[in-house]
């Protein structure tokens, strides 16, 4: 028995991802006497829950050697940016993330002398120059490699030296030959529960089709024959009923987010397919269903789908003609790309079997060595660099300081009345470009449907289940405020862009601390919201939320329902600290937030509640990690501090403040007029 090792996203709540290994053990059964397919991701997962059981790449460094090959992918999963899913991340810091869903994996095999295949991955963003050599061995080791539309090609050929690389279709386009055409009782139970008993439509549960919805509505006595059902195709992605819910009140609903290939039997039985995902409009294509797209997203990629004559674009915006939309309603004979598209993956399955088949060497083969051999020489140049930058952000840290000295010269104030013109200019402009959150059926951009799809990051309920303090004054340590994998995502993606330099004095020298607003004074919506990562717009849409507040009310003690609130992210550079104060007096709440994945007290940065105005006269301390927080009610007892930051200190400490402010209060930290120019922080 041959044990076959794939590695991808097969532990996400997503249709495709989940066909590729089903689809690839059905063809590797075909050509192999016994293959067990053992899948890997970074969560584990077991077959009473899940439709396979999948192990956590955790373990694939201590089971590889057990493995006889390894086939990586399909999807798009050739990537090294942080945004494979919302919120998804390794289960611990040492798997490098992504590159440990596919790249770790195959450099680990080829250096058991395993055969290495691609299973028609596609490559997503930019190759980072760091990982070129890493990219080149993997490339080079491999047996076959095939990618799933030119642009991967093309994206990979400067790191392939010779080794050939084969553009093949999706392989679920094979999904038809999973099974034979009878129903399966199984869908025959389950369209007998939801009452599902005439052709019918599958419409995908995600938002952009309500010009199918209104067509349907507008013209309900011409598609009287029909019923629709909803289909969640990629739950982790944010597709759930209740985002179209209103606009099909009578479509049908599936009990629970079912099996794949069950999901995949009712497409294919279906009179047509409307919705956005890939790996609907495949499976549909693959059934003869024809396939309704809006041409909103026809592009990237989705032009994979461009080639097949029964994909029907309409465009969202406007009214679809009924005449069109019914004439084009019902299965058909497969089309001849859909023919061609199933023979070159029969063609795809022979190379993938016989690479599997070939003799396993359990020998270093060379590009593994090579690599070794360049290591230390690319580890020793990064690790020069990082030195010089730790010594340029220094010196940074000290022109910031004198800039600061500059604005706060007279010229600096003269001039203040022209810079508040040129603020106010530049802010009614932002009014007009400034996303925000709204409902998720409002809401066009990819980023935001997927924040209000995920739903929050934090969790409630630590501040719902906290109780405040009384000693020395009214205060309250919360902790665990996210899961261990969001609060990785929060830590990793610290926003770095619009700061503001604010200038310290210790009594002995100047130090710098860096300020970005999150959110404006008494607003609704999220500051700079484009430039933050998926799990800070979380963050930030959870800080502005009911739920929120009123979980600080209660903690508090304080009702803060109709208060001002104002929140800013803060990067303290080397030697930074904040004297003992109580905080100003309309600052009636303030919940301070800590985003270091780690912190070394000895490094000072933390924050101290003091029982007087004496910086000896701690009570408690409380450290800048990830996950904990600090609640402040402002009484003239809470007197409290930060600790000094080491100035030899590398890391800056980082953390949010929220504050709800009296009435009428205006933001000390951005008042109005203020025109200090703000930058990236380095
Ligand atoms: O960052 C901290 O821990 C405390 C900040 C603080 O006291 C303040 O901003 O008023
Ligand atoms: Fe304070």
């Amino acid at each position: 028995m041959a044990a076959i090792g794939m590695c991808g996203t097969f532990d996400v709540e997503n249709y495709g991802d989940l066909l590729f290994p089903l689809i690839a053990a059905h063809e590797l059964r075909q050509r192999l006497p016994t293959p067990d397919l053992q899948k890997f991701s970074y969560f584990s997962k077991r077959a009473a829950q899940w439709p396979f059981d999948v192990v956590s790449l955790t373990e694939f460094a201590a089971t590889v050697e057990n493995l006889d090959g390894l086939i990586v992918g399909g999807g798009h999963i050739i990537r090294f940016d942080q945004d494979v899913a919302p919120g998804y991340l390794p289960p611990n810091n040492d798997l490098h993330h992504p590159s440990s869903l596919w790249l770790i994996p195959m450099l680990l095999a080829l250096e058991q002398g395993l055969p290495v295949v691609w299973n028609a991955p596609a490559v997503y963003g930019d190759i980072p120059a760091w990982a070129a050599p890493l990219l080149t061995a993997a490339l080079i080791g491999s047996k076959y490699i095939a990618v799933r539309d030119a642009a991967s090609r093309q994206a990979l050929m400067p790191f392939a030296r010779d080794a050939e690389i084969n553009i093949v279709p999706d392989t679920v386009f094979g999904i038809a030959n999973l099974r034979d055409e009878n129903i399966s009782r199984e869908c025959a139970a389950l369209r007998q529960d939801i009452g599902l008993h005439k052709p019918y439509l599958v419409v995908q549960a995600t938002v952009g089709l309500d010009a199918i919805a209104r067509v349907l509505k507008k013209h309900a006595a011409t598609f009287a024959d029909y019923q629709v059902l909803l289909l969640p195709i990629g739950p982790v992605l944010g597709d759930a009923e209740k985002n179209i819910a209103h606009d099909f009140p009578t479509a049908l609903r599936l009990p629970q987010w079912p099996n794949p290939l069950l999901l995949a039997e009712l497409i294919g039985g279906a009179e047509a397919a409307i919705g956005i995902s890939l790996h609907l409009a495949i499976t549909a294509l693959a059934y003869g269903v024809p396939v309704f797209r809006p041409q909103q997203s026809a592009h990237g990629k989705y032009g994979l789908l461009a080639d097949f004559d029964t994909i029907h674009l309409f465009d969202n915006s406007s009214e679809i003609s009924p005449q069109w939309l019914q004439q084009k309603l019902g299965k058909t004979a497969l089309s001849v790309a859909v023919q061609k598209a199933n023979a070159e993956l029969k063609e795809h399955w022979d190379k993938v079997a016989a690479a599997l088949n070939s003799s396993i060497t359990r020998r270093v083969p060379a590009c593994i060595r090579e690599l070794w051999q360049k290591l230390p020489k690319a580890m020793e140049t990064d690790f020069v660099f990082e030195n010089k930058l730790s010594q340029a952000q220094n010196t940074i840290g000290h022109l910031r300081i004198e800039v600061a000295d500059l604005r706060s010269s007279l010229s600096w104030r003269v001039t203040a009345p022209l810079r508040a013109l040129a603020k106010f200019i530049q802010r009614l402009r932002n009014q007009r470009s400034t996303p925000t959150i709204t409902a998720p059926h409002q809401t066009k951009s990819v980023a935001a449907i997927d924040i209000a799809a995920a739903g929050g990051i934090m969790q409630f309920e630590a501040i719902e289940t906290c109780e405040l303090r009384s000693e020395p004054y009214g205060w309250a340590a919360v902790e665990d405020l996210y899961s261990a994998q969001n609060a990785a995502a929060l830590a990793d993606t610290f926003p770095r862009d619009h700061y503001k330099a604010v200038k310290g004095y210790d009594g002995e020298k100047d130090y710098g601390y860096e300020a970005r607003e999150l959110v404006a004074m008494g607003s609704k919506a999220i500051s700079h919201a484009a430039d933050l990562s998926v799990a800070w717009q979380r963050l930030a849409a959870d800080l502005l939320s009911p739920r929120y507040r009123a979980a600080l009310s209660r903690l508090s003690g304080i009702d803060l329902s109709n208060l001002q609130m104002e929140a800013n992210a803060f990067h303290y550079g080397p030697g930074a600290w904040l004297g003992p104060h109580l905080d100003l007096r309309d600052k009636i709440v303030t919940h301070v937030l800590y985003f270091n994945p780690s912190w070394n007290i000895a490094d000072g940065g933390c924050l101290q509640i003091l029982r007087s105005s004496s910086m000896r006269d701690a009570a408690h301390v409380v450290a800048p990690i990830v996950g904990s927080s600090a609640l402040l009610v402002r009484s003239d007892k809470s007197w409290h501090a930060v600790s000094r930051v080491d100035p030899r200190c590398t890391e800056s400490r980082r953390s949010v403040t929220v504050t709800f402010y009296r009435d009428h209060s205006v933001s000390t930290m951005w008042p109005p007029g203020d025109a200090t120019p703000t930058h990236d922080y380095i």
